[in-house]
């Protein structure tokens, strides 16, 4: 696997909105935001329910454009997805008839990767996120942490400089989550890709960023970002059980739950 961090480019949200009209009705989900990742990083957010998290993503996604501002890529307006950019949703969605290495292959099998290539690649990153053993399984005959692994790796095989990742853990038990924090972890370091990460989870915020996003309740705008340490790259391997009690975690936790809070009871 290359390091990508050379590759990877600058993300800008210049004066971001973005409201929708059902049935007459606006909500205006994102108001005035502005942002910029450097490339490489792995920015956490968190917020309230409807804050416009998902939003954020899609807009960077490029699913949708926002109704004003912009949002670039590389100083380049982001007008549609690209293979830049990968989303990992919260569900796997993974096609049934295709085999596990089938799933991851698909990417580069479309990108025109020839069948040895594109073998050894699904192999590589199955491999990375434990499936090795399941190549030729099919989606129905893993379980839900094992599928959401096998997303993973079909995002991560077509070698995007930017992951997108939409409470991917959030729907699996303690042991898989903390499983998975932990290779997400060292696939980060190995690669050097930008992450943006949404969770619900303060802890998992806290630990997974190099940079902690808090948005409040709707119109979303920033209203909390600050550095975290706890997974930089030249940071110990510690799992999230033996950082969580260190009095800086601690602190910062108190402080995102605090910003998710006050900005919950102002709304
Ligand atoms: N396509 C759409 N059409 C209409 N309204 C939408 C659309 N997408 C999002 N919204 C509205 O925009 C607001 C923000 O939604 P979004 O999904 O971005 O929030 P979120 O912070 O990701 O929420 P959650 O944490 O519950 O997943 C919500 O009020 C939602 O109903």
């Amino acid at each position: 696997m290359s390091p990508r961090s050379g590759d990877a480019e600058r993300v800008d949200f210049l004066g971001v909105g973005q409201h929708f009209t059902t049935g007459g009705v606006r909500v205006d989900a994102l108001s005035g935001v502005d942002l910029s990742v450097q490339p490489g990083e792995f920015v956490t957010i968190a917020g309230p329910s409807g804050c416009g998290k998902t939003t954020l993503l899609r807009l960077l996604a490029g699913f949708q454009q926002p109704s004003a501002g912009e949002v670039r890529v590389g100083g380049r307006r982001v007008l549609g997805p690209g293979p830049d950019r990968g989303v990992v949703f919260q569900a796997p969605n993974l096609f049934p008839w295709l085999t596990v290495a089938g799933n991851v292959e698909l990417g580069p099998r479309l990108r025109g990767v020839g069948r040895a290539r594109r073998r050894e690649e699904a192999a590589r990153y199955l491999e990375l996120v434990a499936l090795g053993e399941f190549a030729r399984h099919r989606p129905y005959q893993l379980s839900g942490g094992m599928q959401q692994r096998c997303q993973i790796a079909r995002v991560l095989a077509n070698e995007p400089s930017i992951v997108l990742m939409d409470e991917p853990f959030g729907a699996l038990d303690a042991l898989t989550r903390e499983r998975l924090q932990g290779e997400l972890l060292e696939i980060w370091r190995a690669t050097g890709q930008t992450i943006l990460f949404i969770t619900h989870s303060v802890e998992e915020a806290v630990f997974l960023g190099s940079r902690v996003l808090v948005m409040s309740p709707r119109p979303g705008r920033i209203v909390l970002d600050e550095p975290a340490v706890f997974a930089d790259p030249a940071g110990t391997r510690a799992p999230i059980e033996a950082i969580r009690s260190l009095p800086a975690f601690v602190e910062l936790a108190d402080r995102v739950r605090a910003a998710i809070t006050e900005e919950q009871v102002s709304a």
